[in-house]
């Protein structure tokens, strides 16, 4: 059998680099970003207030106490995108507003609520501390200054920056599009009564879940029966839409197995057994005109979903223009013993406490680990490994636990 380094390797053999696209700039959401971005001017770009209220020369307020107001006489009244505002000389103020620039001479903004709030001669009843309420220009980040790197997912923060800093479009690897193709005649989409022997199809709508929140636009196109033919077309059919297509079902040693039928005529698509529990039975390859890669997944549902977080998300990162790493471990003592079988890796489903002040990290093996037993799919948050050459470990043992990621 061979190893799961090996798979994804052959697999990432046959995904190309992403092409960066050019687009604009809220079309990058959820998108990785494809070039240095710098901003060209300072921001802010001017010394501006804080507050609304009144410009002035602090020296002007040094007397100034709760019995003994210094008046002023009101000389401008400067809003948010004024043009640069004339200067105020020694003994006069000016209204100011939030975000309005300042004017040159003063040295300090008073808050209205420190005042009498008078639109002609306000009267100050307290000092103020040079440079109180101001801005200054390139106090957030000087011209030039780079503020977003290659490799960063763009965000709602990173999309405030980029607007901030005054583009309009942008240079994106733009969000993998990912199509996932069930197979099976058992199936039945869910809404719908059950007949005897069939089951609601489930994968297509966990796998293209799994996409979206692994930073991919996904389109489920539900499922085939096992019709060669027809399954033929209809993977034919969505390839136009397609930078990665997933497959579940008919991959294994049965008589229906269609999946690996078609795609094996294709010549294109390679069958092979990964030493992995779940998910033993696997292909993968190219298809089409445009060489759209495919990764044909086994049908039981725990096993497509771990073989999507094991062997299918390297291959988006690469795709999303990310190194093609995979899932993170961490290292956590077992809370009860667990087994496995010879000659492959396990990915138990498990629940992890991480570590915290005076603890080490945990992890408990959840029961029903058996590849159809999919209920434990909602509560488990991590996959723990138990090597290819070890059938069973203790509770207590140290183990390797793949963190299960957030949505990105
Ligand atoms: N003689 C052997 N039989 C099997 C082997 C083997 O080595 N020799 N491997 C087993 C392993 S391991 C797996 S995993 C499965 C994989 O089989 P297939 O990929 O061919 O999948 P199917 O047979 O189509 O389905 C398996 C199972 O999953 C259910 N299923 C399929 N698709 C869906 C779906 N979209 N939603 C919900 N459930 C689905 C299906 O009804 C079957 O119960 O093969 C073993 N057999
Ligand atoms: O390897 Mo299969 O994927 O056990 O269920």
């Amino acid at each position: 059998m061979k190893s799961v380094e090996q798979h994804i390797a052959d697999i990432l053999a046959v995904v190309d680099d992403p092409r960066p696209v050019e687009v604009d700039l809220l079309q990058a959401h959820g998108s990785v970003l494809a070039e240095t971005v710098a901003s060209p001017v300072s921001l802010p770009g001017f010394d501006n207030s804080s507050m609304d209220g009144y410009a002035v020369h602090a020296a002007d307020l040094a007397q100034a106490g709760p019995g003994h107001p210094v008046r002023l006489p009101v000389v401008a009244d400067i809003a948010a995108g004024d043009p640069s505002p004339v200067a105020i000389r020694p003994g006069m103020c000016a209204r100011i507003m939030t975000g309005a620039p300042l004017p040159s001479g003063a040295d300090a903004v008073v808050p209205v609520e420190w005042t009498d709030g008078d639109p002609a001669r306000a009267a100050f009843s307290r000092p103020v501390r040079e440079g109180n309420a101001i801005r200054r220009a390139g106090g957030d980040i000087g011209a030039g200054t780079v503020v977003l790197e290659p490799g960063a997912r763009v965000g709602a923060g990173e999309m405030g920056v980029l607007a901030a800093v005054g583009r309009r479009t942008v240079s994106v690897f733009p969000r993998p599009r990912v199509v996932v193709l069930s197979t099976g005649e058992e199936l039945v989409e869910p809404g719908r009564p059950l007949g005897p022997g069939q089951i609601w199809e489930s994968n297509s709508f966990m796998l293209a879940a799994a996409a979206r929140d692994a930073g991919c636009e996904a389109h489920r196109h539900g499922f085939v029966g096992d019709d060669p033919a027809r399954v033929l077309d209809t993977l034919e059919g969505l390839l136009l839409r397609a930078d990665l297509v997933l497959t579940t079902g008919g991959v294994s040693m049965g008589a229906y197995d269609v999946v690996k039928e078609v795609l094996s005529a294709q010549g294109t698509v390679e069958f092979t057994q990964v030493a992995m529990q779940p998910g033993k039975p696997q292909g993968f390859g190219v298809i089409g005109p445009d060489r759209t890669p495919i990764v044909t997944l086994p049908g039981n549902p725990v096993s497509a979903f771990v073989s999507f977080q094991v062997l299918v998300l390297p291959v988006l990162r690469r795709l999303r223009g990310l190194p093609p790493t995979s899932l993170e471990g961490v290292r956590a003592r077992l809370t009860a013993p667990v087994a496995s079988p010879p000659g492959r890796r396990s990915y138990l489903r498990g629940v992890l406490a991480p570590a915290g002040p005076g603890r080490e990290a945990a992890v408990t093996p959840l029961t029903r680990q058996e590849s159809h037993q999919l209920t434990a799919l909602s509560t488990t948050d991590a996959l723990i490994v138990v090597p290819e050459d070890v059938e069973e470990l203790p509770l207590g043992t140290v183990v390797d636990a793949l963190v299960l990621p957030d949505p990105v």
